[in-house]
């Protein structure tokens, strides 16, 4: 325990794992179980977890401190076990060092690239999102009808999903594709049945045949997904080799632009880390990472805005100012909608998707908040916690926008996509998608509920993403002039 910060006293192989069960059971959730250990040590305290110790950071000038400043220390992923399962050290998400680096840097050029010149990303999200409202107003029982009924998630899932299929393979999922149904279930089912100790659990120890039993639920939900990226990335390459599909100088989608990279490489006689292989994990994680996450946020936001309906009304008041009401919301109108943007503030913070944060591990001895350190320690900025921080955002249970216009910069100590060098690859596109997405419907779509309001509260305290109530939502077109 010495060089550590304080927390409470572990006992020997269990660590604290006893006392953050009780905690947890005892207050509903994994954010209300830290919430009590916090009130003991502070905002920066150590958790054994088994014979592990992890870090908390829960105040936001110390997170800045150690994960931006300091970020080369407090920058490499830890990603010891069912996060590093299929990946084994590549992708994005759990690799590190060079290999991180040249995949990191590749996707973000590239993603970037997607947003200049004709701004293909605006393009697709505006095309799924009008492809889409138009697609469940005129199925089923709807009939171009001016109002439809629809499971929230499900209709986010959909949408988001064919953003994110969009820009990595230019092809949308449509209602009834049954690789989508079997994605999304398969996705649900890996993150639903992932527990916080499968996490820290080696992946030896989890693929053991003492843990046969959970080896069904945990592992074939990612085995399929990295399968159908497999799929396609061999169709596509098949397609190249018939003259199908040619490559172009600006790549339309994630697939191209990697081939031509590799490619490349391949000719210039290169010992590259481009190849087949590293191209289905680079996009298995941006699949599972660009997907769940928006479209969760998107399905918070539309609860939140059915509690809400006065926020609505001054939205719209506001995109209506701003658009005439002929034009949808652009990416360019962002300066000038203040209201819209602290609506989508207060929609992640009410959200936090993550109950923990995914962790860092330390290399070396440090410090912490003014207490030592030590290599070997697991660390984390606990993004839940600090958007619950009372001094910075009062009364944090209610769901109220007005706080960001009230307290100038309020929203950069708002941490959803992470901090530092490790933080979302994917921010920009999810901020992209947020904007467009809830800003047209505010335009052009009244929300109403179908049955009870869904209550602004998650269904999975105890999981590793915060999901809301499941719920349906009616949207009726805005009759406009
Ligand atoms: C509202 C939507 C999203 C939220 C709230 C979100 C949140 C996060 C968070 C909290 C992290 C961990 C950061 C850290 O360790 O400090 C992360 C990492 C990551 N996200 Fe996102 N994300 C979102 C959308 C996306 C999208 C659309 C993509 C893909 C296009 C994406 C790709 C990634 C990747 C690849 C990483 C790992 C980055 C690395 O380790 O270098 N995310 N995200």
């Amino acid at each position: 325990r010495k060089q550590l910060p304080r927390g409470p006293y572990p006992l020997p192989l269990i660590g604290n794992l006893h006392q953050l069960f009780y905690y947890c059971w005892k207050n509903g959730g994994l954010v209300e179980g830290y919430a009590e250990i916090e009130k003991s040590f502070g905002k920066v305290y150590t958790v054994w977890i088994g014979p592990m110790p992890t870090v908390f950071i829960s105040d936001y000038d110390v997170a800045q401190e150690t994960h931006v400043k300091r970020a080369n220390v407090f920058g490499t992923r830890y990603a010891p076990g069912i996060m590093n399962y299929v990946r084994f050290d590549k992708g994005v998400v759990a690799s590190n060092g060079e290999f991180w680096q040249e995949h990191r840097r590749f996707a973000l050029t590239t993603l970037r690239n997607f947003g200049f010149g004709r701004n293909i990303m605006e393009e697709r999200i505006m095309d799924e999102y009008r492809y889409r409202f138009k697609d469940f107003a005129t199925t089923g029982n709807n009939n171009m009808a001016k109002s439809f009924e629809t499971c929230a998630r499900s209709f986010f899932d959909l949408l988001t999903g064919s953003v994110i299929n969009k820009v990595l393979i230019n092809e949308r999922f449509e209602q009834d594709d049954a690789d989508f149904e079997k994605l999304k279930t398969n996705l649900s089912r890996g993150l639903e049945n992932t527990g916080f100790l499968d996490i820290f659990c080696p992946v030896n120890i989890l693929q053991s045949r003492f843990l046969k039993w959970r080896q069904d639920s945990i592992f074939q939900p990612l085995d399929w997904i990295l399968e159908l990226t497999k799929r396609n990335i061999a169709k596509r390459v098949a397609q190249l080799k018939s003259g199908e599909h040619v490559l172009h100088d600006e790549p339309d989608d994630f697939l191209d632009a990697y081939l031509m990279k590799m490619y490349k490489d391949e000719k210039e006689g290169l010992d590259s880390t481009f190849t087949l292989d590293n191209l289905a994990i680079d996009m298995y994680d941006l699949w599972i990472a660009g997907q769940e996450t928006t479209s969760t946020t998107l399905a918070w936001a539309c609860a939140c805005l059915l509690n809400k309906p006065e926020v609505v009304l001054k939205a719209r008041e506001e995109l209506v100012h701003v658009t005439g009401g002929h034009r949808s919301l652009s990416l360019t109108d962002k300066k000038v909608t203040p209201y819209l943007s602290a609506v989508i503030s207060e929609v992640q913070r009410v959200a936090s998707i993550l109950n923990v944060n995914l962790f860092r591990i330390l290399e070396e001895d440090t410090y912490v908040g003014g207490q030592p350190i030590r290599a070997g320690t697991a660390v984390t900025a606990h993004i839940s916690m600090i958007h619950v921080d009372e001094t910075l955002f009062k009364n944090h249970t209610e769901f109220n926008p007005e706080r960001f216009l009230e307290v100038e910069g309020l929203d950069k100590k708002m941490i959803p996509f992470g901090i530092g060098k490790r933080a979302c690859l994917g921010e920009s596109l999810a901020k992209a998608e947020l904007y467009l997405v809830l800003g047209n419907m505010l335009l052009d779509y009244n929300l109403e509920p179908v049955g009870d309001v869904p209550k602004i509260q998650t269904i999975t305290p105890f999981g590793l993403l915060k999901r809301p109530p499941p719920f349906k939502v009616r949207f009726v077109e805005v009759e406009k002039s």
